[in-house]
């Protein structure tokens, strides 16, 4: 193994899979730290954690396992990836994660650059965008657990470590990687945000990061790792699965609310509401045996709007909302698997952890894209396709795409 990966969430694990893989990297995605040897054919293993929103020393305490086993593969350069949105709070977990990673891999300098154009999502002067909103007008100021209202992702960073936050801003990445690493300083520890708005800086930003132990980003971060590894473009074979298919969707981002909307037009959908699951009102047996009944790919979703994920939050409480659904989407997923479901697509991070621990998967292969940073997963040696959809990616029919993907061969 020569790049190894430690994602703070699945469908962000599954995202720079797809770039890894896109980029000729043989790729393997694990689920939590494996505890057998890797295959020797794995170029690039990406271990999914679920540790963007626990707390920051369990989140530390995981990641540097995942790193202690990448680097027994043999892995030369890290990269902690995380959202293309910096999804965090003032206690963490990107500022503390990627301190004790630095320090477990004796680097003093960390690249970090969420940026992924193709995504809309761009770094100019040290401020995120998501098209053409800064990050804190966008839906992320409204996130169920880390709601995003500073676009300055220099002061969200120095607000989550004690290590110095510098900047490269967009004239000096034009000016080519030695300029990248002349803000790295001599001395002292530092955390330095790269701008970046077209493919081409992050193939520059790649260029200057070849000979660093850890980066940090989103998977735009990776876009010029496999050529320094000597890959080449490739695309994945792959031969899907038919037969039972469902959606599970637990994000509530706009993305994903629109393709709920749309999906709901021409698909059979059940909602799950917070109230409904902590009263036990909803059983998965029930769900489970009214999903096998329909013809048609149904829809289940707790996705909402913010005020009702606010007024679920105020009556029960933050954790406890997302800990029930969450929890109902993993006992669901694993009983629709048991019935002979071969085909999910799964939306949201922490709602995609949820399922594939529900399914006790260990390894996903990568397959083809499906839209820019979803690829086609499979269950390693199991009968099952799954698509993994970062809440914000996708276009209004991804759920109806993602389905037609994992079914075809090719
Ligand atoms: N109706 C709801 N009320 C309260 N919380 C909800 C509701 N629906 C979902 N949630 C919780 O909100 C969180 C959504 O996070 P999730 O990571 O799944 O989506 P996302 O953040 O949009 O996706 P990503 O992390 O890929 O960008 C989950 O913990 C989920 O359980
Ligand atoms: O970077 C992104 O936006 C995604 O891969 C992700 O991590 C969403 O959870």
């Amino acid at each position: 193994m020569k790049l190894g990966v430690i994602a703070d969430d699945f469908t962000g694990a599954s995202d720079i899979a797809l770039m890894l893989s896109e980029g000729g990297m043989t790729a393997a995605q694990y689920v939590g730290v494996p505890d057998v040897p890797a295959l020797a054919s794995v170029d690039a293993g990406i271990i999914s954690l679920k540790s963007r929103t626990i707390p920051a020393a369990e989140a530390v305490a995981q990641s540097l396992r995942a790193c202690d086993w990448l680097t027994a593969q043999g892995c030369k350069q890290i990269v902690f990836k995380i959202c293309s949105t910096f999804d965090s709070t003032d206690e963490g977990n990107i500022g503390p994660v990627a301190e004790a990673l630095a320090d477990r891999l004796g680097e003093t300098c960390v690249i970090v650059c969420p940026a992924f154009p193709e995504n809309g999502r761009t770094v100019y002067q040290g401020h995120l965008f998501v098209a053409d909103r800064l990050l804190s007008e966008s839906g992320m100021r409204h996130h169920p657990l880390t709601p995003m209202g500073d676009p300055d992702i220099r002061r969200v960073l120095a607000r989550q470590t004690s290590w110095t936050v510098g900047h490269v801003s967009l004239d000096h990445v034009a000016d080519g990687p030695a300029a990248i690493n002349l803000a790295c300083p001599a001395d002292g520890k530092s955390m330095v945000i790269v701008d970046a708005i077209r493919n081409d800086d992050l193939a520059t930003i790649g260029r200057a990061i070849a000979a660093r132990k850890l980066l940090v980003g989103g998977s735009g971060i990776a876009l010029g790792l496999p050529k320094n590894f000597g890959h080449a473009p490739a695309v994945a074979n792959w031969t899907g699965h038919s037969g039972k298919a469902v959606v599970l969707s637990g994000s509530c981002s706009m993305a994903t609310r629109a393709q709920v909307a749309r999906y709901k037009a021409i698909a059979p959908s059940r909602e799950l509401t917070v109230d409904d699951i902590m009263a036990k009102a909803l059983s998965v047996q029930e769900i489970a045996g009214w999903v096998l009944r329909q013809d048609a790919s149904p829809l289940l979703y707790s996705s909402a709007d913010p005020a009702v994920v606010g007024a679920a939050q105020q009556k029960h409480g933050r954790e406890k909302s997302a800990a029930a659904i969450e929890e109902f989407f993993s006992d669901l997923a694993a009983s629709l698997f048991n019935a002979g479901v071969s085909r999910m697509v799964v939306a949201g991070g922490e709602t995609s952890g949820a399922v594939v621990s529900g399914l006790g998967a260990n390894t996903l292969d990568i397959g083809p894209k499906i839209a820019p940073g979803v690829p086609a997963l499979k269950v390693s040696g199991q009968p099952l396709a799954l698509a993994l959809k970062s809440g914000n990616f996708g276009g209004p029919n991804f759920f109806s795409e993602a389905l037609s993907v994992l079914e075809t061969s090719r």
